[in-house]
């Protein structure tokens, strides 16, 4: 029992034993049919990559030759483009040299344009196919190097398909071998199962107690005999796959058995080869999307092309009807030509037979006219004789006429002289006689001026009026005070309604006399709001005295131009509580004094006074207008300011006749003096009473003044007061002065009229120059 037991254990050791040996444990992991089945992968796929790359090798030659073509073709269209831009070019010149009509010269211009258009049409062509061999020629050369690349895998691939192959061979090999083996031990196993059948069968005759260990015996004889049963079974369906694989698959019909081992590196290069499959792939796919660019690239060309050859058409379309339109106009041109020169020729033969008839006509008034023509060669030689003689005659005649000339002239240029000695003693002897008139006037005039009642005074209930004027009478005026009437004789009376051209017009002799080196003082003299201002300056619309005397002065200086030359200067001072501020001055609160000239020529100089000297009348009203601004803002009441204030002004005219050198100086003072109200005798005090005292004492002083002039006095007191002494050289002898004494007609200031008028009769008695003047002994005395 236990020799069976061992005999057994023998065997099932000896058989699992030698297995793993035998296989060397690759039994264990047999896989042949995936190694085939990507060896006849790989196989397909390289036969697959093959005709793709033979495709691909078509298709680039394909390609190539399209392109060469299509490059061909542009040529050829740049060829005829350029053709028909000759033809056109010629055809241009042909119709330039041709006929001038205008249509013509119009189809020229369209063609000229056709013309550029299709040059243009021949540059962008040009720089297509140019874009298109640049195009080209970058992927063919991509092409051939991946080309290249491909070829590289490929033979890579084809070696490794040799190493796989020649691996395949040794599997083969090693399994021809384990089919032997297993044959081999099929058998030997069969033997030993009849050796041991056979001891069991001994055995089992021999000894009952054996039974147990023959039936595990038997049980593991069983289990072997499935062993080898499967092993049978995986062998027969290997060999069925071999045939399948060897069906498949013609490159691999020597694989006949079924391959059990497939090493790593197999699959390593396997998965190489995939991977290098995938990347051919790739590359395969971008040279088809190339290809695609390239395909929608010539077909760009290929519409451009054909849009260009459209064109093309067109033109020569437009071409053919223009030589058509062309044609039909040159033989209407021509027509037309045969026609005017039918109608010329026929024109020019009339024309002929005129001018035949004419010159016809021509010859036989010439044969008519020679003899006239005889007869007027003789008239000419005759006239000829005459104008040579008449020139002779002419020019004694001149000669006469030049003498008899220059002894007119001699006489007139004598007579000339004559009226200029004459003229000269003319003005002479009117300067004397306005001198005289003047003189005969009396060197101080006196006149008196009566102010209009506004229209607000008539309304007022003190409107009476208290003066009145004699009819017939320009020199009297009667006031009505305290219930006694008095009658005033001064020079001259101007009524209320006398304008200021009337008053100007009196005094404008006086006021001339200044250019003949006269002193002239004018002043205006009454009381505050008697019109004093009003005469003197006046209004913007109708200006004074002051304005309308340096008006009349340029005036005749201008008139004077040639004989005289004049200078103008100007100087304005403010008296003002016995002190003399300069109006034209940088400071006019200045106070000035009056001194002697330090010259020695014992005339009166006032210190620092702003003496401008003006070119023109504009001028001087410049300057009375910055007066009159300097007047008003130093004060805070202009009006209560103006009425207790003396204003001068001083116009000194230099003049020098240019024909004897003569210089005369005259100066023209005018004066609108401070109201002369007696304001101090109503018991005014402070300031009131500082002011009505200077204004009496200046007053007063030219009063002193005036009469020591009447009574001719060595000593005459212009010191008295700042204003007689500033008018000391206008108011002496020799000079002249006019007092206008203003007054106002009605009752409430009867009082100041009077007073006045007593001081204009005072003044009216002095006696300045050689004629004296007549006062009525009946008329009032003296306040
Ligand atoms: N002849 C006239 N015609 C029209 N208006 C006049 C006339 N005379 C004076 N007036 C007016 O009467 C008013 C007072 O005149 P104006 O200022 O000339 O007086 P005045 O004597 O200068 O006064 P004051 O001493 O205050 O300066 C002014 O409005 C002026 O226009």
């Amino acid at each position: 029992m236990y020799a069976i037991y061992s005999l057994l254990v023998y065997i099932f050791y000896t058989l699992f034993r030698k297995e793993p040996s035998q296989d060397d444990g690759q039994l264990l992991e047999p896989e042949p049919p995936q190694l085939v089945e990507s060896i006849s992968a790989l196989q397909g796929e390289r036969a697959r990559l093959a005709e793709e790359i033979q495709g691909l090798r078509q298709e680039l030659d394909e390609r190539e030759k399209d392109k060469q073509q299509l490059a061909g073709s542009f040529h050829l269209q740049i060829q005829e483009l350029k053709q028909q831009i000759e033809e056109r070019e010629d055809e241009l010149a042909r119709l330039r040299t041709g006929m001038g009509v205008t249509d013509s010269e119009k189809r020229i211009h369209n063609l000229t344009v056709e013309n550029e258009g299709l040059k243009q049409s021949l540059g962008v062509t040009q720089g297509l196919l140019q874009q298109l061999a640049a195009v080209s020629a970058q992927p063919s050369a991509l092409l051939a190097k991946e080309n290249e690349d491909l070829r590289g895998q490929v033979q890579r691939l084809e070696a490794s398909l040799q190493q796989k192959l020649a691996q395949l061979a040794q599997l083969e090999g090693q399994v021809d071998a384990l089919q032997w083996h297993k044959e081999e031990e099929a058998r030997q196993l069969d033997e030993r199962l009849c050796a041991l059948q056979q001891a069991l069968d001994a055995q089992l005759s021999r000894a009952p107690d054996v039974q147990v260990s023959w039936v595990w015996g038997r049980r593991v004889m069983h289990t072997h005999t499935q062993e080898a049963r499967q092993l049978d079974e995986r062998l027969c369906a290997l060999q069925q796959a071999l045939d399948a694989q060897l069906s498949r698959a013609p490159n691999v019909q020597y694989v006949t058995q079924t391959v059990e081992v497939e090493s790593p590196s197999t699959l390593r290069s396997l998965a190489e080869a995939e991977e290098r499959n995938r990347v051919l792939q790739e590359q395969l796919s971008s040279q088809g999307e190339r290809c695609q660019r390239l395909t929608e690239q010539l077909q760009g060309s290929e519409e451009v092309a054909a849009g260009l050859r459209h064109k093309i058409l067109a033109y020569e379309h437009e071409m053919a009807q223009l030589r058509e339109q062309l044609l039909r106009e040159i033989s209407h041109l021509e027509a037309q030509k045969e026609e005017a020169v039918k109608e010329a020729s026929e024109c020019s033969e009339q024309h002929l037979d005129q001018l035949r008839q004419q010159f016809a006509g021509v010859r036989q008034r010439l044969a008519v006219l020679q003899p006239l023509l005889r007869s007027i060669r003789t008239d000419y030689g005759s006239l000829r004789g005459q104008v040579r003689s008449f020139s002779d005659f002419y020019e004694a005649a001149l000669k006469e006429a030049r003498q008899q000339m220059c002894s007119a002239i001699s006489e007139v240029s004598e007579a000339n002289q004559d009226l200029r000695e004459k003229y000269q003693h003319e003005v002479l002897l009117r300067r004397k006689y306005h001198d005289q008139l003047v003189e005969l006037k009396g060197n101080i005039r006196v006149l008196c001026r009566l102010k209009p009642v506004t229209e607000a005074e008539q309304q007022a209930s003190e409107a009476s009026v208290a003066v009145s004027t004699e009819p017939g009478s320009e020199s009297s005026v009667t006031t009505s005070y305290k219930g006694k009437e008095r009658t005033f004789e001064l020079d001259k009376v101007f009524l209320p309604q006398a304008t200021q051209e009337e008053v100007f017009l009196e005094i404008e002799p006086l006021v001339l006399s200044c250019l003949n080196g006269y002193n002239v003082c004018i002043f205006a003299y009454g009381q505050t709001g008697s019109g004093k201002t009003y005469t003197m300056e006046g209004v913007p619309d109708d200006p004074g005295i002051n304005q309308r005397a340096l008006e009349v002065l340029y005036r005749e200086m201008e008139a004077k131009q040639g004989l005289c030359k004049y200078a103008v200067s100007l100087s304005l001072v403010e008296i003002y509580n016995e002190v003399i501020r300069d109006l034209l001055g940088k400071d006019p609160q200045e106070r000035l004094d009056i001194k002697l000239n330090p010259d020695g020529s014992g005339q009166l100089h006032v210190p620092g006074l702003t003496c401008v000297e003006v070119q023109g009348f504009r001028e001087i009203k410049k300057m009375l207008a910055l007066g009159k601004r300097n007047r008003a803002t130093h004060c805070t009441n202009m009006n209560e300011r103006s009425s207790r204030s003396h204003a001068l002004l001083t116009i000194t005219i230099t003049g020098t006749d240019l024909a004897t050198g003569t210089k005369t100086s005259g100066k023209l003072n005018l004066v609108d003096l401070a109201g002369s109200e007696r304001v101090w005798k109503s018991g005014a005090q402070g300031e009131r009473l500082k002011e009505a005292q200077s204004i009496n004492k200046s007053l007063l002083a030219l009063g002193e003044v005036i009469q020591a002039l009447r009574a001719k006095q060595p000593h005459v007191p212009f010191r008295n007061s700042k204003l007689t002494y500033l008018l000391q050289d206008s108011l002496g002898r020799g000079n002249k002065t006019v007092m206008m004494v203003q007054i106002s007609p009605l009752q409430r200031d009867v009082g100041e009229t009077v007073c006045s008028l007593k001081f204009a009769q005072r003044v009216c008695k002095v006696e300045l120059g050689p004629a004296a003047r007549r006062v009525d002994p009946s008329g009032p005395g003296e306040a």
